[in-house]
């Protein structure tokens, strides 16, 4: 049996601008950015994963928001994109894991190359930032 995929996003909201990261792994998607989040593990929630990886790449707390945006099937077929709105509840993000992070108001959403799959969520985003 194929198990779909979920990989969680969070776009993490402050004074009006998104958090971004640039991914510094694999080579094909290395220098495309995206927002912070990963695959959710067997057996945990959606939401759990998501504030598990905050907590993982970045070294804080979110308190997860309102769904942006639908379902994303990515390229491959075998997994789904989902991303939440999120607050910074603990924390000063550090980029542990992605080549930098920026802080993007929404007429500086597309000054960096998104993941593809990311489109439909970015635009989603940006009535969102204000
Ligand atoms: N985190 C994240 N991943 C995204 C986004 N858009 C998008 O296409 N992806 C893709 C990139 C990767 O192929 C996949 C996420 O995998 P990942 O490698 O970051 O997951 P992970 O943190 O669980 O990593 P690992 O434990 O498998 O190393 O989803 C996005 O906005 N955020």
């Amino acid at each position: 049996m194929t198990t779909q995929k979920v990989i969680v996003g969070a776009a993490i909201i402050l004074n009006g601008r998104v958090l971004a990261g640039e991914r510094s792994d694999p080579p094909a998607a290395a220098g495309r950015w995206e927002f912070p989040g990963g695959k959710v593990e067997p057996g945990e929630s959606e939401l759990d994963a998501l504030v598990r990886e905050c907590d993982e790449e970045l070294g804080v707390t979110i308190e997860v928001g309102e769904r942006i945006g639908g379902d994303v099937v990515m390229a491959n077929g075998r997994a789904t994109l989902k991303v939440w709105t999120a607050a910074l509840r603990d924390g000063t993000p550090q980029a542990r894991e992605h080549a930098e992070l920026r802080w993007l108001a929404a007429d500086e959403l597309d000054s960096v190359p998104w993941l593809p799959a990311d489109a439909p969520i970015v635009a989603a985003l940006r009535p969102l930032l204000s």
